[in-house]
């Protein structure tokens, strides 16, 4: 075993704190906290980076506790990275992560916009004590319940987890003979409006091992509202309880009024933002939502539907630069056009930032579960034109390393975002030709107007507008074709929806 004694620095994304060993190479220790002096174990080591753990402490950090989970440290287990550290202080590092990740993989200008847009930002609390409602184990040889190794395959049998819910303490996990094979995950849920059932091989089971449904109950209140949900045992829900609420509340502070407004939701798991925002839209509004497991889908019509909104769209798809150019906004006439998002932990990636760009909505509302692509997310919008309204931080996985973000943006006025270079190669459109699409166009001339103009037509408007088109595109394929001329009245109303979709 390889130790060193170094000084630890600040906290870096993972509940890693960023050290150097003697030999210069920087090395990100767990288990640790920023000033301490420790003994570190060095784990293992790539070109430019070495991993490792505290093995012993030589000068402590005021803001050290005894481990909230000692069986965990013990057995250098992953997913309470940072047990051993003050409530207080894991609220503040959490706040040094979100920074660093901004300024290293977003730009200084993107944290200036988010610092002015929230002066002395600090990480929201929820509280500490253990909320989660759903937890995996692995079941081990010997019928016991296992967890991971911190970066590692290995598992190791549990006999305690800090942070359940007390219904899931109840079910005495820990000392239970587990009848399902050795390596079979185990997932443990506990809804909060039907009884703890388990999840396992894509079967649910009572808590007693009997199949059941596999269907269970969640109820969230925000303010004056209240929905219930169906949800799938095995789809995605929030996994602390107190964050649907949270979260829910917080996307509809940040909206504020979108009632008639047009809006898409994309990653939308079983409808738990749905149906807030279905029911802010109202029935003027449209939403059109998009998710990739079929079971959720399922059941984010279902909750729409028996909640009595009918103005939803529930797509299952994977959401792709493909798909949200087949989506239908800006079709309509609305008060407003608005993109809910709340993306795995990759985050939307750069062709899907670019797509939901590329349609020109008036807001987006980003969720992120990781401060890195976060920041990587946030940079892309904000080259094109996307500025910072509001956001704020929130702690909702007390002890672990992870944060949740909601960031509203709002597309800048055309007049300054039209200088920013749009990366469109990728998606064969030019820069103004890609604010809307014939189809929207004629759609908005056909419900303004009540006629209808074709390709042409519109392609006509746009040269004498100076809108640079495609080569070849809609131009006849003799040159010495007679073509029709757009009649005075229609390229009005053309010309009007280029103002519309702020093409010219
Ligand atoms: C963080 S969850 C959010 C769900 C919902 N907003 C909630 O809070 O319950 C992300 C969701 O995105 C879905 N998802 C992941 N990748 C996707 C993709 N490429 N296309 C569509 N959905 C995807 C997952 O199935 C999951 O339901």
């Amino acid at each position: 075993m390889q130790t060193e004694i170094i000084t630890l620095g600040g906290p870096a994304h993972g509940g890693y704190c960023v050290g150097r060993l003697a030999a210069g190479k920087v090395i990100m220790v767990r288990g640790g906290l920023p000033g301490e002096t420790v003994e570190v174990e060095v784990t293992s080591e790539r070109s430019k980076v070495a991993y490792g753990r505290v093995v012993q402490v030589k000068t402590a950090s005021a803001d050290r506790v005894p481990h909230i989970w000692p069986e965990g440290e013990t057995k250098d287990l992953g997913g309470v990275e940072l047990g051993h550290v003050a409530y207080p202080a894991q609220l503040r590092w959490k706040r040094d992560v979100v920074r660093d990740a901004i300024r290293r993989n977003g730009s200084s200008e993107l944290l200036a916009e988010l610092d002015q847009a929230h002066p002395g930002w600090e990480v929201e609390s929820s509280g500490s004590e253990p909320g989660r409602t759903r937890v995996s184990f692995t079941v081990c040889e010997g019928g016991g319940l296992g967890m991971y190794e911190a970066a590692a395959h290995n598992v190791h049998t549990v006999r305690s987890f800090p942070l359940l819910v007390p219904e899931l303490v109840d079910l005495d996990l820990f000392r239970r003979h587990w009848e399902f094979a050795p390596g079979t995950r185990l997932r443990v849920i506990a809804p909060s409006n039907s009884a703890p059932v388990l999840f396992a091989d894509g079967q649910t089971f009572s808590v007693d091992g009997e199949p059941t449904t596999s269907r269970v109950r969640e109820t969230v209140h925000v303010s004056d509202l209240t929905f219930t949900y169906r949800i799938f045992s095995g789809s995605f829900w929030q996994t602390d309880r107190r964050a649907p609420a949270i979260l829910a509340a917080a996307l509809r502070d940040a909206l504020g009024q979108i009632e008639g407004f047009e809006a898409w939701e994309l990653y939308s798991g079983s409808g738990l933002f749905s149906l807030f925002l279905a029911q802010g839209l109202g029935a003027k509004g449209r939403l059109t939502t998009v998710e990739g497991d079929g079971p959720a889908t399922k059941s984010a019509a279902y909750n729409l539907a028996k909640a009595g909104f009918d103005q939803v769209e529930v797509r299952r798809g994977d959401v792709s630069p493909q798909l949200l150019r087949s989506l239908p906004m800006g079709e309509m006439v609305s008060q407003g056009t608005l993109v809910v998002a709340d993306p795995p932990r990759s985050g939307l990636g750069k062709a899907v930032a670019r797509a939901i760009c590329a349609q020109h909505p008036d807001l987006v509302a980003l969720f992120s579960c990781d401060p890195v692509s976060c920041a990587r997310d946030l940079e892309t919008m904000r080259q094109l034109g996307y500025r910072v309204k509001t956001w704020r931080v929130f702690d909702l996985f007390p002890y672990t390393s992870h944060v949740e973000t909601i960031v509203l943006l709002s597309k800048l006025d055309s007049k300054k975002y039209i200088s920013v270079e749009l990366p469109m190669d990728d998606m064969g459109l030019t820069s103004a030709e890609s604010k809307a699409t014939y189809k929207q166009i004629q759609n908005y001339v056909f419900k303004k107007f009540g006629f209808k103009v074709s390709n042409l037509y519109i392609a006509q408007v746009k040269e004498k507008c100076g809108i640079k088109e495609r080569e070849n595109y809609n131009k006849p394929k003799k040159e010495d074709l007679k073509q029709p001329i757009c009649p005075i009245e229609k390229e009005e109303a053309i010309k009007d929806a280029f103002r519309y979709f702020q093409m010219i």
